[in-house]
């Protein structure tokens, strides 16, 4: 029989949820609808389903937005599989900081008290997801519940990898250390990339680069991270949209004199320092540019804008830099540059820039196939087309990645512990 998979992406200002099907003889979840509702934090908020946007008012939480989602899809004549709340099977949330889970895992009553203890460590990116997983409880009550953890591709980091140099009684008693994110991002691109290359995941060895306004790298290493850019939370490594990226940790302190306070944006729920808010939500391109979107950064730069010629060096200076780093870690044996997030898919110059600074390694951008990608999930836009050092720009989705792992588990993931 066929059942329906709801795959939930809560970002900080948007909700996208892709609707699949799959069926016990044929577990490839196919899909069937896609909406995302944006502008959740600057309204007014925009509901686009296919080639359709429309705008809608007074929706301003995760809570609203996924209510909206669900009339929106139960009411489209084009998609009868879904005609009432009852007839999704499974709702997959995808949760940045899962903390020490390493798989996906069904959310009963015990499980989301733990996510929610576990928000502390990230509230900024776990808070609107547990949102949504309280609207599906409420809206659909008898669909089972399954998260998917951004974190969990990480948790074949090493031990001298992810460990911090600090108090090692007190990192091990507070969770404290490197956990890495963007995780179903590169389990989507590990398996799409293997394929594409033809070679078995296990011995597939990639530099892989999501970068959206989050930013992140990784280095993949028979098919499994061995080392990855964010840490403890989202905000290390590369910079982002909103996000400063590594700084010295004793900036903040010089920055302001509040930095431990709660930031007027906290509540009961979830707790905010200014230290959190300033470097998680008030630094990046945006300060640098005034805007967080990195094509429009593009853009301005090519036309001789000094701050946004800025922003744009300072992300290529970043990007190569740790490609620089994971090309060693990888023993110099290296598959592919992998290109995927928003940026990484749509900024043709940010990509020549990265490859051509990263050239001494033998990537070589081929201009023409940069400029006009092919179409295709994986495509090729590199001078070298087969063997090793190939540049790739592979067109990631979160929310496909958890349908395929839920599809995959089904019966599994359907049995209460
Ligand atoms: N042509 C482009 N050149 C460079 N960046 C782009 C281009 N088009 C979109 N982007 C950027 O992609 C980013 C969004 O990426 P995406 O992965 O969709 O975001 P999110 O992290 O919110 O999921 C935005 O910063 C946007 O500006
Ligand atoms: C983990 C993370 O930074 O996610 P996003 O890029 O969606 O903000
Ligand atoms: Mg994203």
């Amino acid at each position: 029989m066929s059942q329906i998979i709801l795959s939930i992406n809560a970002g900080s200002s948007s909700v996208k949820v892709s609707v699949y099907t799959f069926s016990d003889s044929d577990a490839t979840p196919k899909s069937i609808a896609s909406v995302s509702l944006s502008g959740l934090t600057s309204p007014p908020t925009k509901l686009t389903s296919g080639k359709d946007t429309k705008t809608l008012e007074n929706i301003a939480t995760p809570n609203e937005a996924f209510s909206a989602i669900l009339s929106h899809l139960t009411s489209d004549s084009s998609l009868p599989q879904l005609k009432d709340p009852s007839d999704v099977s499974f709702a997959c949330h995808r949760i940045v900081h899962g903390g020490g889970y390493s798989a996906p895992t069904r959310i009963d009553s015990d499980t989301y008290y733990h996510l929610e203890a576990l928000s502390d460590l990230a509230p900024l990116h776990n808070a609107g997801a547990l949102e949504i997983v309280k609207a599906v409880h409420a809206f659909i009550p008898k669909c089972t519940n399954v998260a998917f953890f951004d974190s969990a591709f990480h948790s074949t980091i090493p031990e001298p990898v992810r460990t911090y140099m600090i108090d090692p009684a007190k990192a091990k008693k507070t969770g404290l250390r490197k956990y890495g994110f963007h995780g179903l991002s590169y389990a989507f691109i590990t398996r799409a990339v293997a394929a594409h290359l033809q070679k078995p995941i296990e011995e597939t060895n990639l530099i892989a680069l999501h970068l959206g306004s989050g930013a992140s790298c990784c280095a993949i290493k028979g098919g499994k991270s061995i080392d990855t850019t964010m840490g403890l939370t989202p905000l290390s490594g590369l910079p982002g949209a909103t996000r400063s990226g590594d700084v010295d940790p004793s900036l903040i302190f010089h920055f302001t004199h509040d930095a431990s306070k709660p930031s007027p944006g906290s509540s009961e729920a979830m707790h905010v320092t200014q230290a959190e808010m300033i470097l998680n939500k008030e630094s990046g391109w945006k300060a640098l540019t005034g805007t967080t979107d990195f094509g429009e950064v593009s853009k301005r730069a090519e036309k001789g804008d000094e701050s946004a010629k800025l922003a744009f060096e300072v992300f290529v200076d970043r990007v190569m830099g740790f490609v620089g780093s994971y090309y060693v870690k990888l023993g110099g044996t290296v598959d592919a540059l992998v290109f995927a997030g928003g940026i990484g898919e749509h900024g043709v110059h940010f990509r020549e820039e990265v490859v051509a600074r990263v050239g001494c390694l033998g990537f070589e951008i081929d201009r023409g196939a940069n400029e006009q990608l092919q179409d295709g999930e994986v495509v090729d836009i590199g001078k070298q087309k087969d063997g090793d050092r190939r540049v790739l720009v592979c067109q990631t989705d979160e929310q496909t990645e958890m349908a395929r792992q839920c599809a995959e588990d089904a019966d599994n993931l359907r049995r209460p512990a």
